[in-house]
């Protein structure tokens, strides 16, 4: 990705202090979705990332990963498998508890979505704290799946989240377009 198409998409992500709790500054990326050129760019350069991984499907986690992992699977070609906030999941799940920047709480994958030889790529808008991607991990080895990496929008250096994955990658990467 080019240093400018970078700069195109940090232009598009507003900071909203104090969201939703005091002290947190919220990264906003509606302005991004918005944004036709931008949300392309977005887009190609995920899926460019899951097809360098050879992954074979896409998890996008509740809520803003779906707005983001979607176009991602229908851009690289590959299947779109939903990890949802607990109790949303209509069939037999898989649960996770984990604690994020403001809170804690529950994800879930449908149990028969992945299998044996799927290869998976998680892709949310921002990796803060590292927990939820961590979560989604922990669900996606319990469905019986492999790694193929972690890609997200922004991820939040000084919150430490890349060394709280780490042990659960495994050596997969993580790859974040842009680090602020
Ligand atoms: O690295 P972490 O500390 O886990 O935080 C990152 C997560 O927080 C946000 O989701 P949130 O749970 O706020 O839900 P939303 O997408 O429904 O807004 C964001 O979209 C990531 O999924
Ligand atoms: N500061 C932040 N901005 C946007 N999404 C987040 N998820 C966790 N922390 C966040």
């Amino acid at each position: 990705m080019t240093t400018s198409t970078q700069d195109l998409l940090l232009s598009r992500i507003r900071d909203v202090p104090d969201h939703p709790q005091p002290g947190v500054v919220f990264k906003d990326i509606t302005p991004l979705l918005a944004d036709p050129v931008a949300f392309t760019a977005l887009t190609d350069a995920l899926a460019e990332l899951c097809v360098r991984c050879g992954a074979t499907k896409i998890v996008g986690l509740e809520a803003r990963g779906f707005i983001l992992a979607a176009p991602v699977a229908v851009r690289a070609g590959l299947g779109f498998i939903p990890v949802r906030k607990a109790g949303k999941l209509p069939g037999a799940t898989l649960s996770q508890a984990y604690e994020l920047e403001y809170g804690t709480a529950e994800i879930e994958i449908h149990a028969e979505d992945l299998a044996d030889g799927d290869r998976v790529m998680v892709i949310d808008d921002v990796l803060a704290t590292g927990g939820t991607a961590e979560a989604s991990l922990e669900l996606i080895r319990r469905a019986g799946a492999q790694v193929a990496g972690v890609a997200v929008l922004m991820e939040l250096g000084f919150l430490g989240g890349r060394g709280r994955l780490e042990p659960a990658l495994r050596g997969a990467p993580l790859d974040a377009l842009i680090t602020v």
